[in-house]
């Protein structure tokens, strides 16, 4: 008999770096029945097929992996995962690698149209912000059923980093990092709790050193890319996460890209997760200057998607 877990397919678009790491924590967990992986580089595919099928084999995995189209990944998917996209280099401007990127969504999101009724659609490649509202633009979608990676995996990051200062377990630390994806990022230190306690009561000034973490938080992947050109390890457990919460409707609350109407573009703010995607946004009382910094960043992500909105050649982006 079929189960419901034997119908579920996640397609991964961009079988690269990121995507390889998604679709091997994918497997582990076996929680799709089959994973469509569908890129432009048809050898790179096909390799990523053959060696992800190996670790279904070594693990006895329910989950089996194949190549496909964009139509399949469009029309049979549950979840489908955008990490197609060139990687930003060192040397190359941010306008020409997000330049290059926003083509590259336009043009699978459009190939992949119509979607199936409830796909939800999970933005990776990078700008998120920019890409994430971009797609939900163009998927004809209801808007929450398209959602970005967002800040999620600095989120997680941050509360490793203070609970290895601090000596309290990660998972007792509830401490968002919001707004923009990237450099201008937000740590909301004003909403941080430790065991339920706010974070000035529960650490007090002096315990932690906030402006050094949130650096090393912010900069933590420079070297990695320096050294070995990507970071698909983190992203791909995250991507893996965000699938279950969404395939289980888990109702998790996740920092992740969404569109906030205040803003006209998604950024990411806390939301609850679930099979349809955006189920609600956590309004969050951050403290003045945090909700400056996060609405300043969203008006220039808004301006970018409306130059692009407007005229759509990246070129002249
Ligand atoms: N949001 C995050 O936290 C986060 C973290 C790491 C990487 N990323 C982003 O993920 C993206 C992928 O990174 P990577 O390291 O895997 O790069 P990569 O170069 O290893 O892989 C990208 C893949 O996309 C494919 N591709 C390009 N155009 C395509 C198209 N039109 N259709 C289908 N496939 C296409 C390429 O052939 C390649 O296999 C980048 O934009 C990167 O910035 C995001």
């Amino acid at each position: 008999m079929e189960t419901t877990q034997t119908r579920k397919r996640i397609a991964l678009i961009g079988a690269g770096q990121v995507g390889g790491a998604a679709a091997y924590a994918l497997i582990q967990s076996s929680l799709a029945a089959e994973l469509l992986l569908v890129d432009t580089n048809i050898a790179q595919r096909d390799a990523q097929v053959r060696d992800l099928s190996d670790v279904a084999f070594a693990t006895g995995s329910g989950t089996r992996v194949r190549a496909a189209t964009y139509h399949e990944a469009g029309q049979e998917s549950d979840v489908v995962v955008i990490t197609a996209g060139s990687r930003h280099t060192p040397g190359q401007s941010f306008g020409e690698s997000a330049a290059r990127n926003v083509s590259i969504v336009r043009n699978v999101v459009s190939a992949m149209t119509p979607f199936r009724k409830d796909a939800v659609l999970l933005v990776v490649s990078n700008p998120v912000d920019l890409l994430t509202s971009l797609a939900g633009e163009l998927a004809r979608l209801p808007r929450t059923q398209v959602f970005g990676s967002g800040t999620f995996l600095e989120s997680a990051r941050l509360r490793g980093l203070i609970a290895d200062h601090v000596g309290i377990a990660a998972n007792s630390i509830d401490m968002y990092v919001v707004g923009v994806h990237g450099e201008n990022q937000v740590p909301a230190w004003s909403t941080a709790t430790v065991g339920g306690v706010p974070l000035d009561t529960a650490l007090p000034a002096g315990q932690i050193d906030r402006a050094a973490l949130a650096d090393e938080c912010k900069h933590f992947s420079d070297d990695v890319i320096r050294t070995k050109g990507s970071t698909p390890f983190g992203i791909g457990a995250i991507i893996a996460s965000l699938c279950a919460s969404v395939l289980l409707d888990r109702r998790n609350v996740r920092p992740v890209s969404h569109f906030v109407p205040e803003f006209g573009c998604c950024v990411s703010m806390p939301a609850v997760l679930g099979r349809q995607g955006i189920v609600r946004t956590i309004q969050m009382p951050l403290a003045q200057e945090e909700g400056e910094a996060v609405a300043e960043s969203a008006g220039v992500v808004k301006k970018q998607l409306d130059r692009i909105l407007e005229d759509c050649t990246p070129r002249q982006w």
